[in-house]
């Protein structure tokens, strides 16, 4: 059964269909407030108000066995400040039961081997997010939530991180990164659009850009939403 949310008084997730292929980058775009947050809340079983059937990896969406198999970074940083990243690392890993190995291999994936002892608040904003990715691949997860992991970051950041997320699926990690600016589409093997609750496309950038007749998402996207009010 499709997927529908309501919050608060409103219903903000519309019946939607899809699936997230593993091995992939699926990117989920679409303006501020179209809901992507929410789909993502859902996907690790943290949203009320949901109706419809959601499962992950074949199990119900916030079932338990799949606690150390989805790694989920959201907009807010989730590491601390006076910890170092190297510490914070070793804190969660305990919280969750990850062997200690586990450290090394999650600071090296995310490239902060040359910063593992600083103190998390002196780190830039591009490290404290890949600090929080680290701390989300622990336990190796079969896919990650990751929602809008490269707001504010400068590009050559920003590249580094999705070539990231390309080595992750690449390992048969199911990866989903939204973002609400259309020029990371390109970046990501698959597609959702989104705008309102309901999903307006779903596919490779390429076909997505050629069922429109345009060259870009940006203007996909325009095109698409013009369609549909015409
Ligand atoms: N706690 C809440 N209670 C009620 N409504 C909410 C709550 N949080 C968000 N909403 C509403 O749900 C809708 C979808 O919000 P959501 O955060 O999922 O959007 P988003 O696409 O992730 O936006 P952004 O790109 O700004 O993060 C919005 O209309 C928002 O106002």
């Amino acid at each position: 059964m499709s997927l529908t949310v309501v919050r608060g008084r409103r219903e903000v997730l519309h019946g939607l269909d899809f699936t997230i292929p593993v091995g992939q980058v699926t990117g989920l775009l679409g303006p501020s407030g179209c809901g992507k947050s929410t789909l993502m809340r859902v996907l690790v079983g943290v949203q009320a108000g949901v109706s419809g059937t959601v499962t992950v990896f074949g199990e119900p969406a916030g079932s338990k066995t799949l606690r150390h198999r989805i790694g989920y970074v959201t907009q807010a940083p989730s590491v601390y400040d006076d910890l170092s990243v190297a510490e914070n690392l070793a804190f969660f890993a305990r919280v969750l039961g990850v062997d200690k190995a586990e450290v090394a291999r999650c600071i090296e994936t995310v490239d902060l081997v040359d910063h593992a002892d600083d103190v998390v608040a002196r780190l830039s904003g591009g490290q404290r997010s890949r600090a929080s990715l680290a701390v989300a691949l622990l336990g190796n997860p079969s896919m990650l939530v990751l929602d809008e992991p490269t707001v504010g970051l400068d590009p050559v950041l920003r590249e580094d991180l999705w070539t990231t997320f390309h080595e992750l699926a690449d390992t048969g990690v199911a990866v989903l990164v939204s973002s609400h600016v259309m020029d990371e589409a390109e970046r990501c093997d698959r597609l959702l659009l989104m705008r309102d609750g309901v999903f307006i496309a779903d596919g490779t950038p390429t076909e997505i850009k050629e069922k429109a007749g345009v060259d870009d998402i940006e203007q996909a996207f325009l095109a698409i939403v013009r369609g549909e009010a015409a």
